[in-house]
This record gives C-alpha cells, sequence and structure tokens, in this order.
C-alpha cells in the first residue's frame, strides 16, 4: 500500500518537473526570439545593404578617433583570469547552438544581409554588399567588444596591434566567394605570413556574450552592417579535454581567408598552420586560447596578386 502510494507520489513529482523544465524551455526560447525582434524592431530603419550605402564604402565611425591614443596596458593574469570565467560559466554547452544561430539568422535576414552558404554568396545582385573592411572596422569591433563583453579584454584595436600580417596583402571582392586576401608581392616558401595572439583574437565564453556584442553593433548605424561580416567569422575551438567550447573572432584580414571546394583544386591551397612551441609573437599562449598559437607559413613560394588559401 505505501510503496504504491510513493510510487504515485514518485510519478506526480516527476511529471510537475518535467512540466517546470518544459515550460522554462519553453520560457527561454520565447524570450530569445522576442530579443532578435526587439534588436530590429529598435533600428530607426531597416536599411538593405547595397554597395551604393555611402557609409559602406568609406565608414567614418565616428567615435573611433580616440584609439591611436587610449592605452590598453597588458594584464599578465590575463589566462588565469580567462580561465576562472571559464570555470565560473561551466564553459559553453553545444545545446544552445542552434537557437543562438537561429537568432543570429533572424537579425541578419532582417537587417538585409545577404544569403550567403559554403559555397559563398547566392544573390546575383551586383548591388548585393560587398564592404571591404578597413582598419576603422576592426577598430568598430574591438570597441564593440570591450564595451559590452569584457572591458579589461587583452584585445587590442587595429590601430594599436598590427602585428599580425607579416607581409603586404590586399583584400578583393570576388563572386560567389566574397571577400579574399591577396598576396601584394612574391612570398617565398615557408614564409610566416600571419600570426594570431589574443590581441587581436576576440574570446565569447557565452553566446549571451556573442548576442550583446552583435546587438551593440546594431545600434550605430555605422556599424550595423558590420552585423553581416560577423555572422561568418565566427569559430568554435573546444576547450582541452572537455566538451565545451569558445567562441573565437580574430578582427583582422585572417577572417577573410577562403578555402578550396573540391579535391581537384589542392593545389590552391599555398598557406598551412602551424602551432609552434618557442614563442614567436605568442607570449600569452594558453591551451584554453582562441588561436593563442596560431600561425600560418607559405606551403609554397606564392607570385604577387595570388590569393591565400587555407583548408577548413
Ligand atoms: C571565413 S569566411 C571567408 C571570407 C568570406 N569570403 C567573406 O567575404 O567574408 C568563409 C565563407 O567564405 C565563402 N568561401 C570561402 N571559400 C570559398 C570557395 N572556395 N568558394 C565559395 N565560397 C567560399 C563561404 O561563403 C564561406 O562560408
Amino acid at each position: 500500500m505505501v510503496s504504491a502510494a510513493k510510487l504515485i507520489l514518485l510519478r506526480q513529482f516527476l511529471s510537475i518537473l518535467l512540466s517546470t523544465l518544459g515550460f522554462f524551455h519553453f520560457y527561454r526560447n520565447f524570450v530569445l526570439l522576442r530579443e532578435a525582434k526587439a534588436i530590429v524592431s529598435n533600428l530607426s530603419s531597416i536599411e538593405v545593404y547595397t554597395a551604393s550605402d555611402p557609409y559602406m564604402k568609406s565608414p567614418s565611425l565616428r567615435s573611433m578617433k580616440n584609439d591611436s591614443t587610449s592605452t590598453n596596458p597588458l594584464s599578465k593574469s590575463f589566462g588565469e583570469r580567462k580561465r576562472a570565467r571559464i570555470q565560473s560559466q561551466g564553459g559553453i554547452r553545444s545545446t544552445r547552438l542552434a537557437w543562438d544561430r537561429a537568432w543570429i539568422d533572424n537579425v541578419t535576414s532582417m537587417l538585409g544581409c545577404p544569403d550567403v552558404t559554403d559555397d559563398g554568396i547566392i544573390s546575383d545582385d551586383p548591388n548585393a554588399y560587398n564592404y571591404i573592411p578597413t582598419i576603422e572596422s576592426w577598430n568598430a569591433l574591438y570597441r564593440a567588444y570591450h564595451a559590452t563583453v569584457d572591458p579589461d579584454s587583452e584585445l587590442m584595436s587595429a590601430t594599436q596591434y598590427q602585428k599580425s600580417w607579416k607581409v603586404p596583402i590586399e583584400v578583393k571582392f570576388q563572386r560567389p566567394e566574397g571577400r579574399g586576401v591577396y598576396a601584394k608581392k612574391f612570398i617565398p616558401k615557408g614564409t610566416l605570413v600571419w600570426s594570431s595572439t589574443s590581441r587581436n583574437t576576440a574570446t565569447f565564453l557565452s553566446h549571451h556574450d556573442r548576442r550583446k556584442f552583435i546587438s551593440y553593433l546594431t545600434k550605430d548605424p555605422e556599424t550595423k552592417h558590420l552585423v553581416c561580416d560577423v555572422r561568418m567569422w565566427a569559430d568554435v575551438i573546444y576547450l582541452a579535454n572537455t566538451t565545451n567550447f569558445v567562441i573565437c573572432e580574430t578582427f583582422d584580414e585572417a577572417v577573410l581567408l577562403n578555402t578550396i571546394k573540391d579535391k581537384k583544386s589542392e593545389g590552391d591551397v599555398n598557406l598551412e598552420p602551424q602551432s609552434l612551441s618557442s614563442s614567436l609573437d605568442n607570449l600569452d599562449f594558453d591551451e584554453n586560447d582562441c588561436y593563442g598559437n596560431d600561425h600560418y607559413f607559405t606551403l609554397r613560394d606564392i607570385q604577387a596578386g595570388e590569393q591565400f588559401r587555407i583548408v577548413y
């Protein structure tokens, strides 16, 4: 008798628990969707981005005037601070990824960003978005990161930190792949062309942080178009020996490196990543760091005007 009553109580308890969890899940998704809609409706006017928008060709980005004078002293405890944040937040769980993607898709589609797949730009509209980021664009992203995610971050504005590219480069746009990075002069095989440290790569420890960053960009008419770009540039890096991950986004032209689409084009790959145990400028290497130890070397001689390609 007693055990039957206990069983009924247990079943009731379980069903209440499941309904509560279900409700929270529903509520959380509802809040996320409302958040995305609110951002878009807060934009004074939703413009469809075209190459003819004047601010896209040469963004003035008023507020970045102070970048060259602002200081961002290096902190020795950066790695520890980051590890503590990762631990306190328990890292990021993959279950939230789909929702986060839906949120970003919602914002970018309402902003009029072009449809882009892994095979490149879908639209043949000649006026579709083809913005080439400038140093002001990278600085705007840096400022948005500091304003929304981590004011004490070691991430530096491009004005202050320009050491990532070791060779002269040029960014050009072509369809369907969009922007790409090209060598401006001959580069011999085995040359180090790009290095990353946490000075030029933002680390997001939660999807919430990345959404705050993106929302911030949407608020300024001079930066909102950058949302069309940052949606494509995030990488997910798994933390050592865990299933948790961090989201990494580099704020320089390395995010514009294109890949190849088939085996036939293997010869077009001309850069390879290498992790170096000895220090180049990766003084802040940390196994949980976004690209803390990433370097690209030329696989072969590269001619002036050739596009850099990596495998991803
Ligand atoms: C990290 S971004 C590279 C920069 C990108 N081209 C841009 O304009 O922002 C990766 C995206 O570039 C495009 N892409 C890269 N390599 C490509 C290729 N070989 N063919 C077509 N599209 C490519 C795909 O749309 C891919 O999702």
